[in-house]
């Protein structure tokens, strides 16, 4: 019989393999560009690394569902073995990661995510985030800091019951810190790191993200020990609580070797906060900006919610009443595109796709730029076109291909989550305020161009948020 090929891609150079080839300051643009030449398989080599892509939306739904536990492993790069060593739900694998991510979503979903107690939460905490734009009487401001803390406070409200003040500084420097450990995760020297990891102590921002890992880490640790001493086990108050008594559960059944230790529970909560906060966060400043781009949007979204809504608080059964405001966020979450490749994967054993033969430990990139972006699936791709995500009478319409989350084994674990969330926020904020580009800077101005982190992000820039009601 005959020897299955390969994926086809660029030839590689020695050492280089195709990092020549590629434009790591929008990597997901040039893999897609490749993906034109070379098909919806393909390899790139990152340095000595071999990369297999995946573009398209009918290829990465056939790899990430249809081949689920396949395709179902992390990557753990040098960086985030360094950051995590194989703790916690994002960069583990295996039982520990099985047993993690299983009592994450259901302690969650105990605590009302996408249901009661999580929207009771949220809806104050758009309280505070209203108060904290309304300041600003209309005058342009960056409002970077207050969406940040706003996304923060809905998962410590979860993870710690409790919220902090948005000028506490110790919270202030636990999101900033997130921040720029996603930044710095997206940088070239990170990724030239994890190909070359014996350069790692020469690397400014290698040590950086060590030193915000080792702080960020010490101030969970504080919170969990005011939980610890005060844990009363009858009495589950929030996540933390939940593995706390788990945890106890087990020592008194005497098991053995449990993956309920400290540990993971550090590195599980730091978890969710990074990954739970950053996207949330940015995919609401890219709506914000959006609507300040797209007046005419903007005012069909704000008839909607007067129409429906009025002026009393919005809440989720709403939704289902508001499917233009439905289709902008999910048209928002499309266009905005903020985790551009996922997060790496590896193959769990050597495999058969599409005719090709990948290997077991081969990382696997799942382009999910090409799936929210897929010229086969969206009528305008290119342009911010909420109607993709309406039928002809104007009816909410799910699609396939919109993807934000990834999906399979790997899929977010937040995502009902973060769509209250971003239903929440966005429908009140636009219940409060109009927003607009500064004075003197024209819609045209308003700069779409993504900072290329770990996320795409805005550009900082300032909007005004003018009072509605
Ligand atoms: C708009 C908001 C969000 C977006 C767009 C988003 C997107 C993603 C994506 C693309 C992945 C990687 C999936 C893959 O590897 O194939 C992911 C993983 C994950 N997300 Fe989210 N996410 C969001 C909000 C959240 C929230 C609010 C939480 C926490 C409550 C969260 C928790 C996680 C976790 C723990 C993982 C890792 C899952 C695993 O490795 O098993 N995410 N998310």
């Amino acid at each position: 019989s005959q020897k299955r090929p390969e994926p086809p891609g660029p030839r590689p150079l020695p050492v280089f393999g195709n990092l020549f080839q590629v434009d790591l300051k929008r990597l997901d643009q040039s893999l897609f560009n490749l993906s034109k030449t070379y098909g919806p398989v393909f390899q790139v080599y990152f340095g000595p690394k071999k990369v297999v892509v995946l573009a398209g939306y009918r290829t990465v739904k056939e790899a990430l569902l249809n081949q689920a536990d396949e395709f179902g492993n992390r990557e753990i790069t040098p960086i985030l073995n360094d950051l995590t060593q194989g703790h916690g739900i994002l960069f583990s694998n295996g039982d520990s990661w099985k047993e993690m991510r299983r009592f994450a979503l259901s302690t969650l979903r105990d605590f009302g995510m996408g249901r009661k107690m999580s929207e009771e939460i949220i809806i104050e905490e758009c309280g505070y985030l209203i108060k904290e734009m309304e300041q600003y009487g209309g005058e342009a401001f960056n409002n970077t800091q207050a969406i940040n803390y706003a996304a923060s406070n809905v998962i410590s409200a979860l993870m710690f019951g409790k919220r902090f003040e948005y000028k506490d500084p110790v919270f202030q420097n636990m999101v900033e810190r997130d921040n720029e450990t996603i930044h710095l995760m997206g940088t070239a020297s990170i990724m030239m790191y994890d190909l070359f990891p014996w350069l790692g102590p020469f690397f400014k921002n290698w040590r950086n993200l060590m030193k915000n890992n080792e702080d960020s880490l010490a101030d969970l640790k504080k919170l969990i020990a005011d939980l610890k001493e005060t844990l009363d086990p009858e009495i589950c108050r929030c996540f933390v609580d939940a593995f706390l008594i788990r945890k106890k559960h087990l020592k008194d059944d005497e098991v053995k070797n449990s993956h309920y230790h400290d540990e993971n529970l550090l590195y599980t909560v730091d978890d969710l906060f990074a990954a739970g906060t950053d996207t949330t966060a940015t995919t609401l400043k890219w709506g914000l900006l959006y609507m300040a781009k797209f007046p005419h949007i903007q005012r069909c979204v704000q008839e909607e919610l007067s129409r429906v809504v009025g002026s009393r608080q919005v809440r989720i059964e709403d939704r289902k009443n508001l499917p233009y405001t439905d289709a902008v966020i999910h048209e928002i979450q499309r266009f905005a595109n903020i985790a551009p490749m996922a997060l790496p994967h590896t193959t769990s054993n050597d495999l058969t796709f599409q005719g090709y033969v990948v290997k077991e430990g081969t990382t696997v990139f799942p382009l999910l730029t090409s799936v929210l972006y897929d010229e086969s699936e969206w009528e305008s791709p290119h342009s911010f076109n909420p109607p993709h995500f309406l039928n002809d009478e104007g009816k909410f319409i799910r699609r396939d291909a919109f993807m934000p989350f990834s999906a399979g084994r790997r899929a977010c674990l937040g995502e009902s989550l973060a769509k209250m969330e971003l239903f929440l926020f966005f429908a009140s904020l636009l219940q409060h305020f109009h927003f607009t580009p500064p004075p003197g800077v024209s819609e045209d101005e308003v700069d779409l161009k993504p900072v290329v982190g770990l996320t795409l992000t805005p550009k900082p820039q300032r909007l005004c948020a003018v009072h509605r009601l």
